[in-house]
């Protein structure tokens, strides 16, 4: 995935101020909040206001990203409906996320009111991470987006800093994300004054395999947009491993060994996605 999506934001669709301080905020993506950030007597509000501030507002090169609230829900419907009007009207948004998505035909009934406009799915519910995969292969579908605070609800689980009751349900959506080339997005970290366990989770996320993560305030932007970023340390190992393998693939070998660890073609193509992912970073932060 070339795109980089470090640091997805969450702004609550009601607050005025916070929509516009996001014009300047340092993340890959913002996801406009219609959802659990909205208090109910507010919903009619938040949705009025957010439709017409984003078509009004220039956001940059940020993806923009709008949950709506549940089908299940008074408001779920008119959302959408309302979405999809801005759109024909020429509002750009980058994808409309479904909260709670249980089964592909949760994304059908969104598509159907909101026809070529790309999805992704909270992933959030036990009936969803066990349906990943058909959720994954969805046509309209374009990214995952973890909902762990739902997760452990459902679950029963605890809060743990190694996630361990998180795995099953994360790694089920991985797999699946990874097979049909999903934009995949971990969970918020609730304590976003804790820069030091913020960092540890954000690190553990990318160590899985996911593209970056969700937060709640702008002071957790730079420990993500850090942590998924690819080292100079990477980058170097990258460039050296690419050096040796040429001058081994030259000399019509297949096996070359950098730092006591044997390169394959495999670990090359690794390697270049990292050198174009620190590039896609370097264009987008210019
Ligand atoms: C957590 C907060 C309620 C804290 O808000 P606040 O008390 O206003 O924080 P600060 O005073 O420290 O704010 C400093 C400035 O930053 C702006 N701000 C704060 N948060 C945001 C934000 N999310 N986006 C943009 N700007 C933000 C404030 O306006 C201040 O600006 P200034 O006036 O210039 O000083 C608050 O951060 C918040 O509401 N966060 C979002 C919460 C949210 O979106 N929750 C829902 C998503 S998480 C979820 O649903 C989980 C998932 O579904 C699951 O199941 O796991
Ligand atoms: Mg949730």
């Amino acid at each position: 995935m070339t795109r980089p999506c470090r640091s997805v934001l969450y702004i609550p669709g009601s607050r005025q101020r916070a929509l516009e301080k996001a014009r300047e905020l340092a993340c890959d993506a913002i996801i406009f909040d219609l959802e659990d950030a909205v208090a109910p007597e507010e919903k009619q509000a938040a949705r009025l206001l957010l439709t017409g501030v984003l078509a009004g507002t220039d956001y940059g090169n940020r993806l923009k990203v709008v949950r709506i609230n549940g089908f299940d829900s008074p408001w779920g419907r008119e959302d959408a409906a309302a979405l999809a009007k801005a759109v024909r009207a020429g509002t750009q948004i980058d994808a409309i996320l479904v909260p709670k998505v249980n089964s592909p035909a949760d994304l059908n009934a969104v598509a159907e009111l909101a026809p070529g406009v790309p999805l992704w799915a909270m992933m959030e519910t036990c009936q969803g991470m066990l349906n990943a995969a058909p959720i994954a292969a969805h046509p309209a579908l374009q990214g995952m987006v973890m909902g762990t605070n739902d997760l452990a609800k459902e679950l029963g689980a605890r809060f743990r800093a190694d996630r361990l009751p998180m795995q099953a349900g994360l790694g089920l959506c991985l797999l699946a994300g990874r097979a049909h080339g999903l934009m995949m997005i971990d969970g918020v970290y609730n304590a976003f004054k804790d820069e030091a366990g913020l960092r540890a989770e954000c690190e553990q996320g990318r160590d899985m395999g996911f593209d970056g993560k969700t937060l709640i305030h702008p002071a957790q932007l730079a420990i993500a947009n850090a942590a998924f970023a690819p080292s100079p340390e990477e980058l170097d190992l990258a460039r050296r491993q690419i050096a040796a393998f040429e001058a081994v693939a030259a000399e019509g070998g297949g096996v070359a060994v950098v730092d006591g660890r044997i390169v394959e073609n495999l670990h090359i193509v690794t390697a270049r996605a990292l050198i174009r992912k620190a590039e896609a970073i370097g264009a987008l932060e210019k």
